[in-house]
């Protein structure tokens, strides 16, 4: 996407756009927060990243080291936008990263138009659902059986408000 214009430095911490060298990063952080499940692979990233023009990622850096990432994807034909994926390293979690990552999101397609925003979470990550709901996100569906290995999703959705500048 090229309408992307994000508040780059917040508390002492730096957002930006991905580019394809921080994936080594963003797969050390799954890494860290991820306990046996089928984290992104390096072409999930990249395929995100490089070629999917209608995909995003941002990282937060503290002192030029990434501690934590979000990635969007339009969908519906550009009119509303998915949270593909989100991860702030634990030893930096509880900081209000994650939050303000999602916010950058928020902001950003609220500004471009966008309807509203929508993720999956698996149903027993409360701790994901919680800042999700806090962020204004409200659950819409259950959908059994969506991961590998069994584990339902739950699909949460949020509205947003339509800030188009004209
Ligand atoms: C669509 C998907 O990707 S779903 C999957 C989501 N990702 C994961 O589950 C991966 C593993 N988990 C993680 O990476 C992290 O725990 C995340 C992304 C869920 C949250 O990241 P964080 O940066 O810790 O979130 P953030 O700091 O904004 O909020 C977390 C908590 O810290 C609290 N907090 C925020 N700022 C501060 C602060 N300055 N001081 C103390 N506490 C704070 C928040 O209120 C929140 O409280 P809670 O624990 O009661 O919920």
């Amino acid at each position: 996407m090229d309408e992307i214009e994000l508040e780059s430095n917040l508390n002492g911490v730096a957002y930006r756009l991905a580019e394809r060298r921080d994936i080594v990063d963003m797969l050390a952080i799954e890494r860290d927060v991820y306990e046996g499940e089928v984290p992104w692979t390096f072409s999930h990233f990249e395929h995100e990243i490089v070629q999917n023009k209608d995909a995003f990622f941002v990282v937060a850096e503290i002192d030029n080291k990434v501690v934590g990432f979000i990635g969007a994807r339009l969908t519906d034909k550009g009119v509303n936008i998915h949270i593909s994926n989100l991860a702030v390293l634990r030893d930096y979690q509880k900081r209000g990263i994650a939050t303000t990552l999602i916010n950058q999101i928020v902001r950003l397609m609220s500004n471009l138009g966008k309807n509203q925003m929508t993720l999956e979470v698996r149903r027993d990550n409360t701790k994901a659902q919680g800042l999700y709901r806090r962020n204004g996100f409200e659950t819409d569906n259950l959908m059994p059986n969506y991961y590998e290995d069994g584990a339902d999703a739950i699909w949460m959705v949020k509205k947003l408000r339509n800030n188009v500048e004209n």
